[in-house]
C-alpha cells in the first residue's frame, strides 16, 4: 500500500525554504523535491510593471501548469520520478514516499491547494528579510529598489490572499537557528506519517491528490489523511 505525502515548504524570500527543504530531503525517506524558482518563464517573458519593474514576484513570471506536471508525475509513480531523478528507494520503508515541494508562492495557485498533506509558511521580518536578501545573488540581479519597489509588495499582496482564502498553513519562524526549524519540522512531518490512517478523509477511486493518499494494492478505496 503506497503512502503519498506532498509538503508544502513555502514563505517569503529569503526565509530560509530551500536550507530547510535540503535538510528534510536528507533526513526523509524516499523524499523527492521540486523547487518552484526552477519553473521562472524566460526573462524576455517576464511583464514590466507599471513600476519599471520586472515583475519577478508575480505569480505569472512561473509556469504554473509545468510545474503543476511535474507534480502529478510524481504522484502518478513515486517510484518512477525518483529513480528518474536519482533519489534511492529505501527498501525499509517500500511504501512511504515524500515530495517536498519549495517555493515564494506555492499557496497562490489554485490547482495545487489540494495536493499538500502539510503547508508551511517560514517568515522572516521586513529589515531581515531585505538584509539576507542583499546578500544573495539570483540568475538575474535584483535592480536597484527592487525590495521596496516590487519583492516586498508582492510578498504582502500574495500573503494577504493567502490569509483571505483560508490556506491552512503551519507558520514557521525563519529566525530561529536553522537546526530548531529542521527538528520542529521534522518531528512534525515524523508525526504526520505515524498518525496517517488516524483521521481518514475520503478521496475517490485512484484520486492521487489531496492531503496524504492510500493506494490499496488490493483496490479497495483508497483513503486520504
Ligand atoms: N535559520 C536561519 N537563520 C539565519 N540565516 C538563515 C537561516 N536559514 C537560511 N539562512 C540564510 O538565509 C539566506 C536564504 O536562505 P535560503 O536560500 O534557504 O532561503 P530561501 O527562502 O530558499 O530563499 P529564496 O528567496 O532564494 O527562495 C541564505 O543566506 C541562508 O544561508
Ligand atoms: N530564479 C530566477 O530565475 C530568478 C530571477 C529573478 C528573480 N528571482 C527571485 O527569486 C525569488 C524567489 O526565490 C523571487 O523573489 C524573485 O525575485 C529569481
Amino acid at each position: 500500500m503506497d503512502m503519498k505525502f506532498v509538503v508544502g515548504i513555502g514563505g517569503v524570500t529569503n526565509s530560509g525554504k530551500t536550507t530547510l527543504t535540503n535538510s528534510l530531503r536528507k533526513a526523509l525517506p524516499n523524499c523527492c523535491v521540486i523547487h518552484q524558482d526552477d519553473f521562472f518563464k524566460p526573462q524576455d517573458q517576464i511583464a514590466v510593471g507599471e513600476d519599471g519593474f520586472k515583475q519577478w514576484d508575480a505569480l505569472e513570471a512561473l509556469d504554473m501548469e509545468a510545474m503543476l506536471g511535474t507534480v502529478q508525475a510524481w504522484l502518478s509513480s513515486p517510484q518512477k520520478f525518483a529513480r528518474a531523478h536519482g533519489v534511492k528507494l529505501q527498501p525499509d520503508a517500500p511504501d512511504t514516499h515524500i515530495l517536498l515541494l519549495e517555493g515564494f508562492l506555492l499557496y497562490s495557485y489554485r490547482p495545487l491547494l489540494d495536493v499538500y498533506s502539510r503547508s508551511y509558511f517560514l517568515t522572516v521580518p521586513y529589515e531581515e528579510c531585505k538584509w539576507r536578501r542583499s546578500t544573495r545573488s539570483y540568475p538575474v540581479p535584483d535592480p536597484p529598489g527592487l525590495f521596496d519597489g516590487h519583492v516586498w509588495p508582492m510578498y504582502q499582496k500574495y500573503k494577504r490572499e493567502m490569509e483571505a482564502s483560508g490556506v491552512e498553513v503551519v507558520q514557521l519562524d525563519g529566525t530561529q537557528p536553522r537546526d530548531a526549524l529542521f527538528l520542529q519540522v521534522l518531528g512534525d512531518i515524523q508525526n504526520l506519517l505515524l498518525n496517517q490512517d488516524s483521521s481518514p478523509r475520503i478521496a475517490g477511486p485512484g484520486q492521487a491528490a489531496g492531503h496524504c493518499v492510500a493506494v490499496s494494492p488490493l483496490g479497495t478505496s483508497p483513503r486520504s489523511v
